[in-house]
């Protein structure tokens, strides 16, 4: 990392280094909790896991000081003698000062430490204020950091500003543990360290109070419990505000409090119900309807829980039932009944919904993209979704009856199938246990991980998915084996070899390791964003999400027999070709139109050396021939594509640009001619080509072309791009006057688009149309316009 080091050498003195912090701390304080929230959620850049036992008693020669501790190093087997000088503030890790016995002062941020050591497990989402997480470490406090980091990181200012940090300037040094065991705190009568003489009196009214010293607070300490009414007042308070946490926590208190209370127990679920929470919400209202069978709210909630239970059939026989008893509320028929009535009418129909997604795999795809299109806006001064969750679906998982996993050689668990299964059959619908979205990574640390140097990269959105699934695995701790069994890499045992405490405790290594070689990344497949202007994050960050089921899948770079598509937090799997009985599914990790290089680094990294096709070919690739292949790409990258593209847009066209063009492909097709249906290099130039031919008005000569690149995109399974090419030779035929032909090829365009998400149309169906223009009008509004004006729309 190119970090300013003078910067060091000149430290701040002690007065500045109070000063800067204090005046960051009230920054803090006066920060929206909003915000806050979104700064709190990473909290894991673990630098080393094998904390070093260290004897921090005899003669304390292990000790080290402040003015000793090299900048960038890890100090094993060393530890830190200091006492807290101020109060605490809580980001991902906890910030304070601290001072050594000599007078040194410096930052430390321990991570991990509060959620593991001091926090209760209810309270750890919460955004804690300076006052509250200050009660973990009051100042005095004495702590011993074995193993301490002296880490380059970025300055606190930083790590509240949104655009984070500018390299080279806003970076400090920083002490840092991110091992919890290596914090430890030292009784004020340990008589170890009572001959340390400290060169700084804390002052008056600094000195620790025993009384003080509160390492395990709840934040309920800080209030009076109140009576039943009260809490349910303040719960209701929280529940307006969308603070479903909070209200649940004073719901909880005042149903330890006033023993059964039905209100509170019917608000609690559903407070629980919106953090998805449904096994809690559910057991709230079996308490309720146990008492009083005929509790409406009760019965609703209850069948809400068990959708979110995927119960769907118990849910459908709840709401049934409900529904009947409402039939016969005639005489009271008043305005809450009516209500009450349209409620349950609307999510039974959910119900039914969910139910025939998951028995049939029937969905109705038109109703997917319009919430997805819905769903997927973001608010343009603030980076938040304008729809709550954002892009998260509502909808059922399906996995067909075919397939199952077995173990594969060399492979480890595949998918298999155990009958013949035809091209465009749908395999697999499945939700992200959980996902971020490229602009969820928490603010300052997206594009920049401190720990790592200046490689740009998503590492910062996979932590903040270890993160959210570490979150939900504390929440829901029976949840650990689903995500547990998955591949974690060779370093890791697999689930079967864990003990029973591990396989309900949370991991976090492991979590991180599932990730890795787990996560796909969700991203914006139709440029719908793009299109329309929306100049979001969400456009330049992809994301990262962990679909469970579709783990199981082994990638390979051409030949896949499975295409998968996200959209929002759902993932359809569909064959792509027939597949035999037997036969391994597969999909691919990586983009087969990438160099070798590029590809086998990065299926390197999932420790996979790849057996297709095209690797086994390029592996054995003569050097002379690769070489030839980069500076062919090399010379349409840098030189003949920037100038075609400008050539496109200017009115003159230079037509020596298409001798240039044919010479390139040429010469890629003579370098690949054994393998002619996997010439990924050239394909680009033929769509140039193609173009060239239109902007000298030689549209004859340009179809042909354009339909060798639909038909190489088509057979070499880059399926996201063929319903472009189809309309590339639909416009052209279009320009032509060849009115049938043009609309032969918008179908085939409308086909490319729709078939991937909702299967392949049938022959004889008469509303295909329709339904394909609607999908297509949705995530290809540029293109359709574009028909428009052609009059093929
Ligand atoms: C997402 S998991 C796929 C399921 C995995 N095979 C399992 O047993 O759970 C990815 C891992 O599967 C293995 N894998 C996937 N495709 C492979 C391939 N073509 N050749 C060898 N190993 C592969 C690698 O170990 C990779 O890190």
């Amino acid at each position: 990392m190119e970090v300013n080091l003078n910067f060091f050498e000149q430290r701040n003195n002690r007065k500045d280094i109070i000063v800067n912090y204090e005046k960051w701390l009230k920054i803090i304080e006066r920060m929206p909790n909003k915000k806050m929230h979104h700064l709190i959620t990473t909290n894991n850049f673990e630098y080393m896991t094998n904390s070093q036992s260290i004897n921090i008693g005899n003669n304390l020669k292990n000790r080290i000081s402040i003015a000793n501790l090299t900048l960038d190093k890890v100090h094993v087997g060393r530890f830190l003698l200091c006492r807290v000088i101020n109060r605490c503030a809580k980001l991902g890790p906890l910030f304070t000062l601290i001072e050594d016995p000599e007078g040194e002062i410096e930052r430390i941020a321990l991570y991990n430490w509060v959620e593991h050591t001091a926090l209760p497990v209810k309270v750890r989402e919460k955004v804690l204020s300076i006052n509250q997480v200050s009660k973990f470490l009051p100042i005095g406090t004495k702590l011993a950091i074995k193993n301490p980091y002296y880490q380059v990181a970025s300055s606190f200012d930083t790590l509240i500003n949104i655009e984070g940090p500018r390299i080279n300037t806003d970076f400090d040094s920083l002490i840092r543990s991110d091992v919890p065991d290596d914090v430890i705190i030292i009784d004020q009568d340990d008589e170890r360290f009572n001959k340390i003489k400290w060169s700084n009196d804390l002052g008056k009214g600094m000195n620790v109070n025993e009384k003080d010293k509160v390492y395990k607070v709840s934040v309920d300490d800080e209030k009076r419990i109140g009576t039943p009414d009260e809490c349910h007042q303040k719960g209701n308070k929280y529940f307006i505000s969308n603070d479903f946490a909070q209200a649940v926590d004073e719901y909880s208190t005042g149903i330890r409090h006033g023993l059964h209370n039905a209100t509170l127990l019917a608000n609690r679920a559903e407070a629980y119900l919106r953090l998805d929470r449904f096994k809690k919400a559910l057991n709230d209202v079996e308490k309720i309807l146990k008492r009083d069978p005929g509790h409406m709210k009760a019965a609703i909630r209850k069948g809400k829980a068990l959708i979110g239970l995927k119960s769907y059939q118990e849910s459908i026989i709840t709401l049934k039932d409900l529904n009947l008893r409402m039939q016969t509320k005639t005489e009271c028929d008043d305005n809450l009944i009516t209500s009450i009535k349209q409620s349950v009418k609307e999510l039974l129909k959910r119900a039914e919904m969910f139910d025939s997604e998951n028995r049939y795999g029937r969905y109705d795809y038109k109703s997917i993209i319009d919430e997805y299109c819905e769903k997927i806006v973001i608010n343009q001064d603030n980076d938040d979704w304008a729809c709550g969750k954002g892009p998260r679906l509502d909808h059922a998982e399906y996995l067909i009856d075919d397939i199952e996993i077995r173990h594969v050689k060399k492979k480890g668990r595949g998918w298999v199938a155990k009958r013949d299964i035809p091209e465009g059959t749908l395999v697999m619908v499945s939700k992200a246990f959980k996902v971020v979205y490229g602009n969820e990574a928490p603010l300052s640390f997206r594009s920049i991980d401190f720990t790592r140097g200046y490689e740009v990269m998503n590492t910062a959105t996979h932590l903040e998915l270890s993160t959210r699934i570490a979150r939900e695995l504390i929440a829901e701790p029976e949840l650990c084996q689903e995500v547990y069994q998955l591949y974690a890499g060779p370093e890791m045992v697999p689930m079967e070899y864990l003990d029973e405490k591990s396989l309900h405790s949370v991991n976090m290594k492991r979590i991180e390791k599932i990730v890795k070689y787990n996560f796909f990344e969700p991203r914006d497949e139709w440029d719908i964003l793009y299109y329309s202007g929306n100049d979001s994050r969400l456009t330049k960050d992809y994301g990262a999400g962990l679909w469970i089921l579709p783990s199981y899948f082994n990638h390979s770079c051409v030949d896949i027999n499975i295409q998968h598509i996200i959209i929002g937090d759902m993932m359809i799997l569909r064959s792509c070709r027939p597949i035999l009985k037997d036969e391994e599914l597969i999909l691919t990790y990586c983009s087969p139109a990438q160099f070798y290089e590029e590809r086998s680094t990065r299926l390197k990294s999932y420790g996979i050396n790849c057996q297709c096709r095209l690797c086994e070919f390029e592996r054995v690739e003569s050097f002379r021939t690769k070489v030839r292949r980069i500076e062919l790409f090399a010379t349409y990258e840098k030189c003949l594509g920037p100038q075609l593209r400008l050539s496109f847009h200017s009115p003159y066209f230079d037509p020596s640009l298409i001798n240039e063009l044919n010479d390139l492909i040429a010469e890629s097709n003579e370098l690949r001619k054994d393998l002619p249906d996997l010439n990924f290099l050239a394909y680009e130039p033929k769509s140039d080509l193609a173009m060239a031919y239109v902007k000298i008005g030689k549209l004859r000569q340009s179809l042909p072309i354009t339909k060798q690149v639909y038909n190489f995109l088509k057979t070499a399974q880059l399926l996201h791009l063929t319903s472009n090419a189809a309309y590339q030779v639909a416009s052209r035929y279009a320009r032509l006057g060849q009115m049938k032909e043009a609309n032969e090829w918008f179908d085939v365009t409308l086909k490319e688009l729709a078939e991937p998400i909702r299967g392949k149309f049938n022959e004889d169906e008469i509303q295909w149309r329709e339904e394909a223009l609607h999908l297509a009008k949705k995530l290809a509004p540029k293109m359709i316009e574009g028909a428009r004006n052609k009059g093929l729309v």
